[in-house]
C-alpha cells in the first residue's frame, strides 16, 4: 500500500499529549514511536509534541502546531509525518491538505510494518485485510485515501461515483481475503486436530515487543530462529518441541509481540496468534527487565490477554535480559511474583525456567502410579515421554516397571490403566 514508509524517508513524528497520560508515559510512548519508524526503515529528522487536554476535532493537533509541522516539513524535506495515535478521518484529511509531506497515524505505521513482516501467506492476508479495515471508512470524500488506492479523486459529483466504485472494489477484494482466510483456517484445525492428538502440553510465549520472546524460544530448543533488534519480527507463530527435563515433550510457540494503542481489532485479525495463546495450557510472559517502561509494558500485555479472552490460562512471568541489569538497579516491575530472572541470549537460568514449566503442569495434572510389563516397550517409551515421571524402577521378579509421576487426566493410557485397575479390583 502507497501509506508505506518506504526504506531512507525522511520522517516527522508528532504527539498531542492529552490530559489521560503522564509526561513519562508520553515520553515512553514517543520513543516507541520512533523505534516504529526505524523499524519501517524510516529516519526521525524532528519531533513536536503539543500538551493540550484532548486532540483537536478537525486537525488533531491545534492550528498553530500543524503550521509549525508544516514548517518541519520543509525544512527537513520530510516524505512522511507520522502522528502518534489515531486519526480520524476527518483530522486525517485536513492534516493531509496543510502539508506537501504523507500524513499517517500510529495503526497505520503498525499495518505497514506488519506487512513487511508477515511470512506465510495467511499472516499477509491478514494484513491486507486489516489495512483495508482501516481504510474503508476513511474513504468518504478522502481523494487522498483513494489516490493511495491508484483511484485518484479528489472532488465530489462524478468522483462520488468513482467513490462508490472504489468501495465496493474495496469490499469485494475483503470478500475474497476472507474466503481465503476460511481455507487456510479449515486446513489449519485439521492440522490442529491431528497435533491434538499427540496431546503434547502446549506452552506460548507472549509479551511485549522486542521482550525477547525469539530468542528465549531459541535458547529453550537450542535453535536458531531469526531475533532482531527491530520490533515485531514475529508475526506468524512458530512452534517447537522440546523435551523437559523428566524427558516430557511438551511444544513451544512463539507470538507476535504485544504494543500499546494498538487496537484490538488489529491483534484480533492474527487469528492463528490467538489461537497458538487461547490453546496454551501455559503461557509464558517474557519481559524485558531492563525497559524504565517494564511496569506499563507488563500491564499492556495482561489486559490485551485478558480481552483475547486468555485471563485464565496459568502464566509464568519470567524478567528477561537479566544480565543486563545493574545489581544495584531495581526492576520497574513490582507484582510479577515470583519471578524468575533469566537471560535468553546468554543462556542464563533457561534450566531453571524449564523446571518452573514442569511444576506449572503438574498443578494440571494427578499423581498415578503404573505397572507395566517389560514387554511392552512401547507403551513404556509412551508414557516416559506423555508424563513427567519422578520415579522408575524394575521388578526383577515380575519383569514389571514401575513408575510413578504426573499425568493429565486424560492420559489414554494412564486413564486405560485405572480402567484395569478397577477391573482388577472388582475380579
Ligand atoms: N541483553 C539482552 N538482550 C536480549 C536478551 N534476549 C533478547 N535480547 C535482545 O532483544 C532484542 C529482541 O529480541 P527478540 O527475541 O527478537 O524479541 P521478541 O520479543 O521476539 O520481539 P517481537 O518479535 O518484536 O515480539 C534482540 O536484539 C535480542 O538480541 C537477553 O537476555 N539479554
Amino acid at each position: 500500500m502507497a501509506w508505506r514508509v518506504r526504506a531512507l524517508e525522511r520522517v516527522i513524528v508528532t504527539a498531542v499529549i492529552s490530559e489521560k497520560e503522564t509526561e513519562a508515559e508520553a515520553y515512553a510512548s514517543m520513543e516507541e514511536l520512533k523505534s516504529l519508524v526505524t523499524t519501517a526503515g524510516g529516519t526521525v529528522m524532528a519531533t513536536t509534541v503539543q500538551n493540550r487536554p484532548t486532540p483537536d476535532v478537525s486537525t488533531y493537533v491545534g492550528k498553530g502546531k500543524a503550521d509549525e509541522i508544516e514548517a518541519l516539513v520543509d525544512t527537513w524535506e520530510a516524505d512522511v509525518v507520522v502522528v502518534n495515535g489515531e486519526l480520524s478521518p476527518r483530522q486525517g484529511q485536513s492534516l493531509s491538505a496543510r502539508t506537501s509531506a504523507r500524513v499517517i497515524d500510529r495503526t497505520q505505521l503498525i499495518l505497514d510494518i506488519f506487512a513487511d513482516r508477515a511470512q506465510t501467506k495467511e499472516g499477509r492476508i491478514q494484513v491486507e485485510l486489516a489495512q483495508l479495515t482501516y481504510l474503508l471508512p476513511r474513504l468518504r470524500g478522502q481523494g487522498h485515501a483513494l489516490s493511495r488506492l491508484g483511484g485518484g479523486i479528489g472532488t465530489r459529483g462524478p468522483g462520488e461515483t468513482k467513490l462508490e466504485t472504489d468501495r465496493r472494489h474495496i469490499q469485494r477484494r475483503m470478500d475474497e481475503l476472507k474466503k481465503d482466510l476460511r481455507r487456510i483456517r479449515k486446513h489449519r484445525t485439521t492440522l490442529r486436530k491431528q497435533k491434538e492428538k499427540q496431546k503434547d502440553p502446549q506452552f506460548t510465549l507472549v509479551g511485549y515487543t522486542n521482550a525477547g520472546k525469539t530468542t528465549l524460544l531459541n535458547a529453550l530448543t537450542n535453535e536458531e530462529a531469526l531475533a532482531e533488534d527491530l520490533l515485531f519480527a514475529t508475526l506468524d507463530p512458530l512452534t517447537r518441541a522440546l523435551r523437559l527435563p523428566s524427558g516430557l515433550g511438551v511444544r513451544v510457540s512463539d507470538t507476535v509481540g504485544f504494543i500499546r494503542g494498538l487496537p484490538t481489532t488489529l491483534i484480533a485479525a492474527f487469528r492463528a496468534t490467538l489461537e497458538e495463546v487461547a490453546g496454551a495450557d501455559v503461557l509464558i510472559h517474557v519481559i524485558d527487565a531492563t525497559s524504565p517502561e517494564a511496569e506499563v509494558e507488563k500491564q499492556t500485555v495482561m489486559e490485551l490477554l485478558d480481552e483475547l479472552g486468555a485471563g485464565e490460562i496459568p502464566v509464568i512471568t519470567v524478567m528477561n535480559k537479566a544480565e543486563s541489569l545493574d545489581r544495584d538497579m531495581v526492576p520497574a516491575v513490582s507484582a510479577a511474583r515470583p519471578r524468575l530472572y533469566i537471560s535468553a541470549r546468554e543462556d542464563k537460568n533457561i534450566d531453571d525456567l524449564q523446571t518452573v514449566m514442569e511444576e506449572e503442569l503438574i498443578k494440571q495434572m494427578s499423581f498415578y502410579s503404573i505397572s507395566i510389563p517389560a514387554s511392552e516397550g512401547r507403551r513404556l517409551y509412551a508414557i516416559r515421554k506423555s508424563t513427567i515421571v519422578r520415579e522408575e524402577s524394575f521388578d526383577e521378579e515380575n519383569e514389571r516397571y514401575k513408575l510413578q509421576g504426573y499425568a493429565f487426566d486424560h492420559h489414554p493410557q494412564i486413564a486405560a490403566n485405572k480402567e484395569n485397575d478397577k477391573k482388577e479390583d472388582h475380579s
